[in-house]
């Protein structure tokens, strides 16, 4: 896949093992260049260090918190007038409070309801809509989700609510803009041990589980939800939105 002369914004890189990550090596592979941004200067310096890895030339790193619209608004405008435009965004960015991702859902409080809804889902929908302001033609959106917005799994509670409400999110943002020739798709990635996943309760057990029963028995990578988030950023995926596309080694199709 050729992606030389496309530009995509990469939000939600954390370190070497985020889901995002994985994205920006395919993104890079395919001659891409990307823009990341980052929610603090901590960040910002791993992923300064991080792209110096990468074949291409990604030296532009803009912050960005989407607990605040005025900052998503002031971030792509910033990326805006650093890049001329461009073409997709991944949004790989979610959080719920980790005392809340173990026990019981029906312990989960009002305030840490609200917080993992906004910043896991409504975050695209204010993303998206100061992103399309810039994106070039045919521009696409891609958000990553997990099969416990579909079905209730252990310890995942409100996180997987939040998924849900992120995955009709997609549905609706695809049913808005798809006359605009805008596509937006979510990718429902396997578990993989990154910074994030260490705050769901028994997260071990779920890789197991998969290994000995996902029809190929085996846990998915970095850089296999990376592969398939530079396709649905790509034209390759041109007839495909409002979509979600499941890279979990076929677990979520069986019983
Ligand atoms: C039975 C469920 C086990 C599989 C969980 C797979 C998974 C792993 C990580 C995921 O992303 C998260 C998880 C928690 C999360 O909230 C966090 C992360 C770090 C610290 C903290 O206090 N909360 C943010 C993103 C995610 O959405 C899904």
């Amino acid at each position: 896949m050729n992606l030389e002369g496309k530009t995509y914004v990469i939000m939600g890189v954390a370190n070497k093992r985020s889901l995002a990550w994985g994205a920006a090596q395919a993104l890079d592979k395919a001659g891409a260049k990307i823009v990341f941004t980052s929610l603090s200067e901590r960040f910002s310096k791993e992923i300064e260090k991080l792209a110096s890895e990468l074949e291409g030339d990604h030296d532009i790193i803009v912050e960005c918190d989407v607990s605040k619209d005025e900052d998503v608004e002031r971030a792509f405008k910033e990326i805006n007038e650093k890049t001329g435009g461009f073409d997709g965004v991944l949004h790989a960015i979610a959080f719920a409070n980790k005392e809340e991702l173990k026990g019981g859902y029906s312990e989960t409080s009002r305030d840490g309801f609200k917080l993992a809804l906004d910043i896991s889902a409504y975050s695209l929908a204010v993303v998206t809509k100061e992103a399309k302001k810039y994106m070039n033609e045919n521009g696409s959106v891609v958000t990553l989700t997990y099969l416990g917005a579909e079905r209730a799994m252990p310890n995942y509670n409100v996180m997987g609510v939040a998924k849900a409400a992120l995955e009709a999110s997609v549905r609706y943002l695809a049913f808005e803009l798809g006359e605009e020739g805008m596509r937006v798709n979510a990718v429902s990635a396997g578990p993989i041990r990154t910074l994030s996943s260490s705050a769901v309760g028994e997260f071990k057990t779920i890789l197991k589980e998969i290994e000995e029963r996902a029809p190929l028995r085996r846990n998915v990578d970095q850089v296999e939800v990376g592969n398939a988030v530079a396709f649905l950023l790509s034209d390759f995926a041109s007839g495909i939105t409002g979509e979600v596309l499941h890279v979990d080694s076929g677990y979520s199709i069986m019983a």
